[in-house]
């Protein structure tokens, strides 16, 4: 299997998918053959909304938000021919997020999140992303949603970070 976008994007210390945060999610995503791509997850017990056996919606927001971002970074690197992480780093960050919960999403099973590009036009890249069961099942997915990413300068980082949390990791 070959490595996770994640693996791949260098200093992501994000709480959703960053191989560098110890407390993150550290979700992890992948092309499919189709084009679109694939975040498969766990939810944890105390990741739950108001009764136990559901997600929270701020975490199924994270999932979206960081599977999305990682597939825009991927494809935009693949539109610059090159593998993930390798020359001039390539950035994207969340300029919005519109999310439909439109079930309750279990929290005691795995859950799969799928993502496709839409289209690209300058710096604006916009994607559609559905949660769903991880076995696909054809029933409505439990979250929908689309996700405007922007292109930030390689340099972005220089201005964005804490040096202590980057010691801590
Ligand atoms: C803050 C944390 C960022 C982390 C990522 C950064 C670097 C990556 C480094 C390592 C980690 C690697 C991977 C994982 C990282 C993260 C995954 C999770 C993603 C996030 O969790 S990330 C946090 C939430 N995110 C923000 O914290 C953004 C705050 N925000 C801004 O920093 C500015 O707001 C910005 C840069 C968005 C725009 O800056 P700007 O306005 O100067 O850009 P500019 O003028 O060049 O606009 C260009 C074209 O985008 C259009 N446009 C602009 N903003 C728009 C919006 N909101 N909606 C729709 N369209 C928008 C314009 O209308 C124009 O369109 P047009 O070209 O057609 O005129």
């Amino acid at each position: 299997m070959k490595p996770a976008f994640q693996d791949l994007i260098p200093h992501n210390h994000c709480f959703g998918c960053g191989p560098q945060n110890s407390e993150g999610l550290k979700l992890k995503s992948y092309w499919r053959d189709d084009g679109s791509s694939e975040c498969v997850y766990l939810p944890q017990p105390h990741q739950c909304a108001g009764p136990t056996g559901f997600v929270n919606g701020g975490i199924i927001a994270t999932l979206i938000d960081c599977h999305c971002i990682c597939t825009a970074m991927a494809h935009a690197y693949a539109l610059a021919g090159r593998e993930i992480g390798q020359g001039q780093p390539i950035w994207y960050v969340t300029g919005e997020l519109n999310i439909q919960y439109l079930a309750p999403t279990p929290i005691d099973e795995a859950i799969k999140l799928v993502a496709k590009v839409e289209n690209v036009s300058g710096k604006k890249m916009t994607l559609s992303c559905e949660l769903m069961n991880v076995t696909e099942a054809p029933s409505t997915p439990y979250a929908r949603a689309t996700i405007m990413a922007i292109q930030v300068p390689s340099n972005w980082l220089k201005h964005a970070d804490i040096p202590a949390m980057c010691e801590k990791s």
